[in-house]
């Protein structure tokens, strides 16, 4: 196991009676990273998190946090986890702080991160109100609160920005950011694949219970062999003008294989003297797209 791989999960198998949640399934996550689950409704990425969290046991294989294999309870204890789940359920009568004190007692965390914790997200001023009267955006910022707390090693976010305006979402993967820089493994449940794409590391499509693919976004891209576009009115002039770029055309339009990128640059820069353009990659949901749409075939 590499030395900074916070979380290792090796064959991973949960099987609900007949039908197989989660089937074979092996990943890591080193410290200081941030890794999408993503897949369909019903992929199996909850029963995946719950596995981790020691809500649901395996039916086989084996999960090792920060270096400790945590089949057991006790094992399980001696781990910093932090956990943000799908729309949190907070006790409505209590204030804020209230809710942030009870999660500090029960993890012996000192009171005073409490409100050093409230300041960051941004709820001290809300921090005597009951967690009723507060919007949505406020609750998953206490959810997310209480998730950290502890300033975990391990992190897992299950639809963390469901239902929150883009500011709200930014904030939200800040602060994502800035753990991750304090070096806390990071998992993120979610299908908004647009504001995850900038703010992970890698992400990890399973469909089924299995993994289709799994990689940093460019490493997705090669994967995938999705076509890049190369754009810009010196393109639209040099298909025009030149026999070989025309060949490569479809529908005046430069759509080229990645493994075919550099050739081409190379090609527009040397040979049609053309420097100005852009280069339009396809992005998470694209890939996620493809992955799904190729599954049966077992295609990344
Ligand atoms: N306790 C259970 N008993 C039986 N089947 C279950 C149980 N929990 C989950 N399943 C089934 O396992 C499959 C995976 O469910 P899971 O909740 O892990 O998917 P998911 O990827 O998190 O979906 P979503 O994106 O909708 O949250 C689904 O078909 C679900 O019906």
């Amino acid at each position: 196991m590499p030395i900074n791989s916070v979380i290792q999960v090796q064959n991973l198998i949960k099987q609900y009676g007949e039908f197989t949640a989660v089937g074979n399934i092996s990943l890591q996550v080193h410290a200081g990273e941030t890794l999408a689950l993503l897949g369909h409704n019903g992929a199996g990425k909850s029963s995946l998190i719950k596995m981790l969290l020691g809500i649901v046991k395996p039916t086989s294989g084996q999960i090792t946090m920060m270096g400790k294999t945590v089949t057991h309870e006790k094992d399980r204890r001696q781990i910093n986890l932090g956990y943000l789940p799908e729309n949190i359920s907070l006790y409505e009568k209590l204030t804020g702080k209230e809710v942030l004190n009870y999660f500090a007692a029960l993890k012996r965390i000192d009171k005073s991160k409490v409100l050093q914790v409230l300041e960051e997200f941004g709820l001290e001023h809300a921090q005597d109100n009951p967690v009723k009267s507060y919007s949505k955006g406020m609750k998953q910022r206490l959810g997310f609160a209480q998730a950290i707390l502890s300033s975990p090693d391990i992190l897992l976010l299950d639809e963390p920005t469901v239902g929150l305006d883009p500011q709200a979402s930014l904030f939200m993967y800040q602060k994502i950011d800035e753990l991750k820089r304090q070096g806390c493994a990071i998992v993120v449940c979610t299908h908004e694949l647009a504001v995850v794409e900038d703010n992970i590391d890698r992400a990890f499509i399973m469909a089924n219970g299995m993994e289709l693919a799994s990689g940093c976004v460019e490493t997705l891209r090669q994967l995938t062999d999705l076509k890049v576009l190369f754009k810009g009115e010196e393109i639209n002039q040099a298909i025009a003008e030149d026999e070989f770029l025309n060949t490569l055309a479809v529908n005046n339009q430069l759509l080229i294989h990645q493994v075919d990128k550099p050739r081409v640059m190379q090609y527009l820069t040397q040979h049609c003297g053309v420097y100005n353009f852009s280069i339009e990659e396809p992005g998470l949901s694209d890939i996620y797209h493809h992955c799904m749409n190729n599954r049966h075939q077992n295609v990344a």
